[in-house]
């Protein structure tokens, strides 16, 4: 069955692909489409449980997919995710640092350490992810492309300073390794969704997310499916000629500027 898609259905055999986050939501849509693309997935995240029945499903629709429990938060975890892809399977090809999140509030209430968490998920972690992923290549001499899920930062983010400026690294820390790490035949690029119906947006507040999709110029959520159509645009062959970019899959989101999120 799988998922509609505009790609060829083997487009990625002989790949493997690793996407932390990989069990719910964004994530797991894209484990789906690039398993039935032809890829190897390898789910990532911290709760065993999600990704066993994530594995199990992709299986039974003949997706070769494993996952690996670990919190991208801690360093000798992410090293251990490494170790286990380069024995187990010898390696992979494209990183999705999917993987991230962040609470509502006002600035004036997040203490130092709600900060730091935020920061560490989605800052650190992703960097983390990145260059243990970049050494295993670089040793190789493979090649590789990472994408990074970060947020439409619009212009500014009231009421989640923490994820603005960390997703704001984020972006920056995408142009960065592409320049860098361009040498090495590793393409890195970013995707911003918008609003996305996934079980995520539970803990924001329903009417604030309504009001805040009225006013889209496609005004509705978009679908996980619709950022996973995306992810393999960029690390098809048709994205081997871009690299440190951020695309916004949000509905024209990006041209409205600022709205409140508590
Ligand atoms: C219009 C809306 C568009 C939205 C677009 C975005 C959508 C999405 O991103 S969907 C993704 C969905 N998933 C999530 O966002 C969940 C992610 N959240 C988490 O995983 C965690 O909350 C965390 C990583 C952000 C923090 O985890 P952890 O380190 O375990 O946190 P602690 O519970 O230990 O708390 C640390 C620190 O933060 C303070 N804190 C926690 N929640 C709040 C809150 N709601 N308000 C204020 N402060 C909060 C907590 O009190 C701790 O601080 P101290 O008390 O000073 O120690
Ligand atoms: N839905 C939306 O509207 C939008 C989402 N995004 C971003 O897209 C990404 C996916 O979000 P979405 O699918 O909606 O929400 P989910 O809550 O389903 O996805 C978050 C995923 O991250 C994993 N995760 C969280 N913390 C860690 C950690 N420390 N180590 C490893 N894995 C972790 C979670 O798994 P586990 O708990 O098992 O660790 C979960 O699978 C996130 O980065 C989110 O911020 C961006 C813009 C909009």
């Amino acid at each position: 069955m799988g998922q509609e898609t505009i790609f060829a259905p083997q487009l990625f055999k002989g790949k493997t692909a690793l996407i932390t986050g990989g069990g719910t939501g964004i994530g797991l849509a894209i484990s789906q489409l690039l398993g039935q693309l032809g890829a190897h997935v390898i789910l990532v995240s911290r709760t065993a449980e999600t990704l066993e029945k994530a594995v199990t499903d992709l299986r039974s629709e003949n997706i070769q997919a494993d996952f690996i429990p670990a919190n991208i938060r801690k360093e000798q975890e992410v090293e251990e995710v490494f170790e286990k892809v380069s024995e187990r399977w010898g390696g992979c090809d494209f990183l999705i640092n999917n993987a991230g999140g962040q609470f509502a509030a006002p600035a004036l209430d997040i203490s130092a350490n709600g900060f730091r968490a935020v920061v560490d998920l989605n800052l650190q972690g992703t960097w983390q992810m990145s260059s243990a992923f970049a050494r295993m290549l670089i040793e190789n001499g493979r090649a590789g492309r990472i994408i990074n899920i970060v947020l439409c930062l619009k212009s500014g983010m009231p009421g989640m300073v923490h994820a603005a400026a960390a997703r704001a690294g984020v972006v920056n820390m995408t142009k960065t390794l592409a320049y860098e790490w361009g040498s090495h035949g590793i393409n890195v690029n970013a995707i911003a969704p918008g609003t996305i119906e996934t079980s995520g947006l539970q803990q924001y507040d329903s009417n604030q997310l309504e009001q805040s999709i009225n006013r889209l110029p496609i005004s509705r959520m978009g679908k996980p499916e619709e950022v996973a159509e995306a992810a393999a645009y960029l690390l098809s062959p048709a994205g081997s000629y871009i690299t440190g970019t951020t695309l916004e899959i949000d509905g024209g989101e990006h041209l409205m500027g600022a709205t409140n999120q508590v």
